[in-house]
């Protein structure tokens, strides 16, 4: 950096404030020797002055001495500060140095000056209050950098007032001669009152000891720098960067051994002071000679390298004197104001300290050429990596692509997959359905086929049933209107009367009272036996219950398609058919009765019979074509069992509303003819078949007809010459049970004549009746096969 401005001489400002006398001085005597005479001269009188001697009467002991500024007790912190620092705030914010010291014997106020006290701050605070408003009214245009430090001298050491614990510092100058305290700490601040805080702080650290001029002695010369670097806030190629600084020093006092009666270290603190004002008032005289060159020696001490700009150097200096007014403090007054006097000749070439701007323009001139070698290094270094970077990071923006479109395809892939194995799976459950409905409803349509088919069957069985029946009645009507055409020839020829001849048929009751034939009567006797014995009574026990068993094998209801019955319809449908069918049968096998009302009693009462007996049938078995006839013609076995043999009618009599009496003959009545039948079949027989036949007879009635049957025995009696055959001889469920309720087994000639009391002889020459049954049996038997092929 070099000095750059015009240099203008500058004088040390000297100025010259006498302190109020003390109150100690008040008590020792002394006067006021000092006085202000105008605003720059001060008036010292000498105490020592008689008025009285005559050979000094034309030697004025008073002296004049003129300063920049004088001061009395009357000046205040303000005035000293207003008439003495404050013009150098703004050197020193322009680049300007500056000094301010305090100079005087000890005791006679510098530090009251400089520092002053919390009431009545001192030029230090002043100074820096006015310096920082100074740096923030031209704060907009300018910038500043304010740093301060705070030191001692101290019998010519240096001691950081604001950290002390650094031990001694040095003082070294730079190849420019800026004197530079080494390892000095510098705060950087613009608050004044943090800046005050830390001169107070820093006053504390002072070296201070009572004296017997000064109870607050400072025993060491304190250094106050303010430095403060502006520059402007518009950058420019001719920006200026103006650096000041600011020295306020409150010296040490001079002091007399005598006056101060220091001893020992105070004592040669004295001398240390001594010599460093002594070095100081040297190098003041020296500068304030005019026209010598004299060699101003500011090495004789610290104070003096300290304050070598500000005294000689490029720095504004004011310097403060300091005296006593008090007669007592007489030659350190005048010794002050003569080297105060003296001081006031200095002159100094004061310059502004700014940065060169060819400096500057280098320095741009540097800085732009090295920001050019950096834009051209990276330019360098951006193309050679832009010369493989940019293949490398298109191809690995590439690869990015790359793996994405891939990892996109194998996840699309993949979906697709799944999604096409689901839909595979899909239409695949979906065809099963559909084959599954299909299927479904081909059953269904081959179960309504079929049960139509059924229905049809049925109907054409009903209507073959309802034929036969009317065929089967008309038969019996015609052989009964024969038989009673024969019974009446005969019991004209044998009695001539038409009573007997009406009695005399087989149909006829015992309690009647009608005339019964012998045979018959021959016959009710067997019979009555076979009853004492039980066996008639075991055989239509056994006869009840092939009834039975072939009654609960009925024909079921078929229902028409797409109708389901309920079971009280079911029963009665199964028991209208037969019952459609009674009044024909029940005709035909009774066709006479002793009284009309009996004959009707005794139909009422099977009918109801049978509808209580079809009532308590359980649930019809399904439906087999080939057991279809043979369960009708059970059922009409069953009919006639009851109706005409089997003791059940007579038991079922007892289910309707009959009176007690009508069915003890009823069933007296049934048992005659049975006895009586017997015994006209054992009398046709003859002795020897009564032999034969009556072990038999204990077994079975029933039995007992197989056997004379089994025997080619003609029949003798008319009875069994005149029973219709019946068809429900054909039933081989009857035979069932028949042969295993005797223990027998099944025969065809039980098959035939199992049932009836006179069944027809195998050696019978066929009627043609018999073989009109047999060719519509024949019939029958093909349609049940043909009809049990469909329904399978
Ligand atoms: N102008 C003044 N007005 C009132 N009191 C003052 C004035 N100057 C000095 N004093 C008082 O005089 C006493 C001594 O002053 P001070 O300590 O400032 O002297 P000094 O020069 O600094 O002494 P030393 O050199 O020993 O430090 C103090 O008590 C101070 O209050």
């Amino acid at each position: 950096m070099k000095d750059s401005g015009d240099f203008k001489d500058q004088q040390l400002m000297v100025a010259l404030r006498i302190r109020p006398i003390s109150v100690a001085e008040l008590e020792e005597g002394a006067t006021l020797i000092a006085h202000k005479v105008d605003e720059q001269m001060v008036v010292l009188m000498d105490p020592m002055e008689d008025p009285d001697d005559i050979l000094r009467a034309h030697r004025s002991r008073e002296k004049s001495y003129l300063f920049d500024v004088a001061f009395d007790f009357t000046a205040t912190q303000e005035m000293v500060y207003q008439a003495t620092t404050k013009s150098l705030i703004e050197g020193v914010i322009s680049g300007y140095n500056a000094t301010v010291f305090a100079y005087g014997p000890t005791g006679c106020g510098k530090t009251y000056t400089m520092l002053g006290t919390d009431h009545e701050p001192g030029i230090y605070v002043r100074t820096l209050n006015d310096l920082f408003r100074a740096i923030e009214e031209t704060s907009d245009d300018m910038e500043y950098e304010v740093s301060m430090s705070y030191l001692e001298i101290y019998n010519e050491m240096i001691r950081d007032l604001l950290n002390p614990s650094l031990g001694y510092l040095e003082l070294r100058e730079d190849s420019k001669g800026v004197i530079q305290v080494a390892g000095i700490t510098e705060v950087s601040t613009i608050n004044a009152k943090e800046i005050m805080q830390l001169l107070m702080r820093g006053n504390r650290q002072r070296t201070q000891e009572p004296t017997a001029a000064n109870q607050t002695s400072s025993r060491s010369h304190a250094v106050l720098q303010v430095a403060v670097r502006q520059r402007s806030r518009v950058r420019d190629v001719l920006q200026e960067v103006r650096q000041g600084r600011l020295f306020m020093i409150d010296l040490a006092g001079s002091e007399r051994a005598s006056q101060t009666q220091n001893r020992g270290q105070r004592m040669k603190e004295g001398a240390h002071i001594n010599r460093s004002l002594l070095a100081l008032g040297n190098c003041i005289n020296a500068l304030s000679d005019k026209g010598t060159n004299k060699y101003v020696n500011y090495r004789d001490s610290k104070l003096t390298r300290l304050l070598k700009d500000s005294l000689g150097g490029n720095s504004r200096t004011v310097m403060i004197a300091h005296i006593s007014p008090a007669s007592s403090a007489f030659e350190e007054s005048r010794n002050t104001l003569t080297y105060a006097g003296r001081a006031k000749s200095i002159k100094t070439r004061v310059k502004r300290n700014l940065l060169s701007v060819s400096y500057h323009i280098a320095q741009y001139t540097n800085i732009i050429a090295d920001l050019r070698g950096e834009i051209q290094r990276l330019k360098r270094k951006i193309e050679e990596r832009g010369g493989r970077s940019p293949d490398r990071a298109q191809l690995g923006r590439g690869d990015i692509r790359h793996i994405q479109a891939e990892v996109q395809l194998h996840s699309g892939q993949g979906e697709q997959a799944a999604m096409e194995h689901l839909r595979e799976q899909l239409i695949s459950t979906f065809q099963e359905q559909m084959d599954t409905r299909r299927r479904l409803l081909e059953l269904e349509n081959r179960g309504m086929e079929l049960e139509m088919d059924t229905s049809h069957h049925l109907l054409t069985i009903a209507s073959w049933k309802h034929d036969k029946s009317r065929r089967a009645l008309k038969w019996r009507e015609e052989r009964r209107k024969e038989s009673f055409t024969k019974d009446d020839t005969r019991k004209d020829s044998d009695t001539g009367d038409n009573h007997s001849s009406r009695v005399g048929s087989p149909r006829y009751l015992p309690h009647c009272n009608l005339a019964v034939p012998q045979h018959l009567k021959e016959l009710y006797k067997v019979y009555l036996r076979e009853h004492e014995e039980g066996n008639l009574e075991r055989a239509t026990m056994m006869d009840r219950l092939a009834s039975r068993a072939l009654q609960d094998s009925a024909l079921p209801k078929i229902s028409p398609p797409g109708t389901v019955p309920t079971p009280e319809e079911s029963d009665l449908d199964s028991v209208k058919m037969p019952n459609s069918e009674s009044p024909h049968q029940h005709g035909s096998f009774l066709p006479l009765l002793g009284t009309e009302s009996e004959a009707n009693h005794l139909f009422k009462t099977s009918s109801r019979a049978w509808q209580a007996k079809g009532s308590c049938l359980p649930t019809p078995p399904p439906i087999l074509a080939g057991t279809l006839v043979t369960q009708e013609a059970t059922t009409q076995v069953g009919l006639n069992g009851q109706i005409n043999s089997s003791p059940e009618s007579i038991e079922n009599l007892s289910e309707i509303p009959l009176s007690h009496k009508g069915r003890k003959e009823t069933t007296a009545d049934t048992k005659s003819i049975a006895g009586k039948a017997a015994r006209h079949h054992l009398q046709a027989l003859g002795a020897k078949g009564r032999q034969l036949l009556a072990p038999t007879i204990k077994q079975s009635s029933l039995s007992l007809h197989l056997k004379g049957q089994t025997d080619d025995v003609q029949p003798p009696g008319p009875l069994a010459c005149k029973r219709p055959p019946s068809p429900t001889l054909q039933h081989t469920a009857s035979e069932d049970s028949l042969s295993s309720s005797t223990g027998e087994a099944p025969s065809r000639a039980v098959e035939r004549y199992g049932d009836g009391p006179c069944p027809p002889l195998q050696g019978q020459k066929k009627s043609p009746r018999n073989k009109r049954e047999e060719s519509l049996e024949a019939k029958r038997k093909r349609r049940s096969q043909a009809f049990e092929v469909t329904g399978q």
